[in-house]
């Protein structure tokens, strides 16, 4: 069944942009909420607001089937209170104002990340417990939001005759088109000349999803989530549903925009307690001078360990099958970010 009328919250960003122009191309009617509005549509209505506050935020919601979640600080932005404002309380507010307004499905988009502690998980599956030591505090408040949302999924009517169907969305590694995080982190690394180091032995396993891939997810289990539907209040995995080697993807990118190729194998230890050496200065070091490491612990653990995850559940719950393959994928990407900077 299409629903009819949808808001993407962080309709503006990355992800929620992709996500408005698929849920058009599907026949949907679409609000845009967002802090600020970035780009236009005549087919789009745009709310701009904070989504931590209800006043801003109700009336994007008026009158909508399905909420869509996609609003959060950049993973880089360091900022914990920001992190803790916006994804946990500010997905609390999110919850209340679906309810406020009558909303009655809500598509919260989490993160794969969420049961990643930095040690290898291969085909991992939704069955493995949060992370106990997530590896960043943004990721400590998409375990916080993810939890909230599921919890939130009341398939009985309340006293007011109110339901609120829920699902949790985890994509991983996210890149495509217009992508402000990835490509534009990798071009500045190769800009630098440090992108020539592969971390590890190379053979560590990554997925890379397509952002058309997590939009087509997101879609499915909202079209899934009605009362009784086994998709209520659970978390899925979305990926490309093709592990690559991560230095493969990374070679694959670089050389395509015309970089070399890394191939300098620094042992993944090495680097670890470097890159927590260097962080322990930064933070002595921060009342003096502001210094922003490109190889934080973080980013070596995500680029020399195995972290990919099964996206069965997803296709068997709700025949998710990715829409654009791998391969394609990276080609599109690449020429996409050529024709946008070139010289
Ligand atoms: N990129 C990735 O690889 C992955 C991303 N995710 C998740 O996917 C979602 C989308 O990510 P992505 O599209 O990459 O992120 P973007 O930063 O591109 O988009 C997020 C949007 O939300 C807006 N926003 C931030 N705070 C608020 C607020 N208080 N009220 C209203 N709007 C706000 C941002 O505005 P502004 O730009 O001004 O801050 C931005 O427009 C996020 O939830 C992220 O955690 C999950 C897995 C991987
Ligand atoms: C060391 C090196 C070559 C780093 C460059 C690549 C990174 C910019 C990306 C590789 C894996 C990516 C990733 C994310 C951000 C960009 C990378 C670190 C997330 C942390 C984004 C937010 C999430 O929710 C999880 C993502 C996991 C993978």
């Amino acid at each position: 069944m299409a629903l009819q009328k949808c808001t993407v919250i962080g309709g503006c960003g990355f992800l929620g942009r992709h996500l408005v122009t698929m849920l058009l191309e599907r026949g949907y009617q679409v609000n845009v909420f967002d802090i600020r509005q970035s780009w236009d549509n005549p087919k789009v209505r745009f709310f701009t607001g904070n989504l931590c506050k209800i006043e801003d935020l109700v009336p994007a919601l008026e009158g909508v089937d399905v909420a869509f979640h996609c609003a959060s600080p950049p993973y880089t932005s360091g900022d914990k209170k920001l992190f803790y404002n916006v994804n946990y309380l500010g997905t609390k507010n999110v919850i209340e104002c679906c309810k406020k307004a009558r909303v009655q499905r809500l598509v919260l988009t989490s993160s794969a990340s969420v049961v990643y502690e930095g040690r290898d998980i291969l085909n991992g599956t939704e069955e493995l417990p949060y992370a106990s030591k997530p590896i960043d505090y943004y990721t400590e408040t998409k375990i916080l939001q993810e939890k909230e949302v599921r919890k939130a999924c009341q398939e009985k009517p309340d006293s007011d005759g109110n339901i609120l169907l829920t699902v949790a969305i985890r994509p991983h590694g996210i890149f495509g088109p217009g992508d402000p995080h990835m490509l534009p982190t990798l071009v500045e690394m190769a800009k630098q000349g440090k992108s020539k180091f592969i971390i590890g032995n190379g053979k560590n396993l990554v997925d890379f999803t397509h952002v058309s891939n997590v939009v087509h997810g997101h879609i499915l289990a909202a079209e899934a989530l009605k009362v009784g539907s086994r998709v209520c209040g659970k978390a899925y995995h979305i990926t490309n549903d093709e592990p690559i080697y991560f230095w493969t993807f990374m070679t694959k990118m670089l050389t395509g925009l015309d970089y070399p190729a890394p191939h300098i194998k620094i042992p993944y230890l090495l680097l670890y307690v470097i890159a927590m050496l260097l962080q322990f200065l930064c933070i002595i070091l921060k009342p003096l001078i502001v210094i922003k490491p490109t190889f934080t612990p973080m980013r070596v653990a995500l680029a020399g360990t195995h972290h990919c995850y099964s996206c069965k559940k997803a296709k068997k719950e709700f025949n998710f099958k990715p829409v654009i393959p791998l391969e394609e994928a990276i080609d599109a990407t690449i020429k996409d970010y050529k024709s946008k900077h070139a010289q």
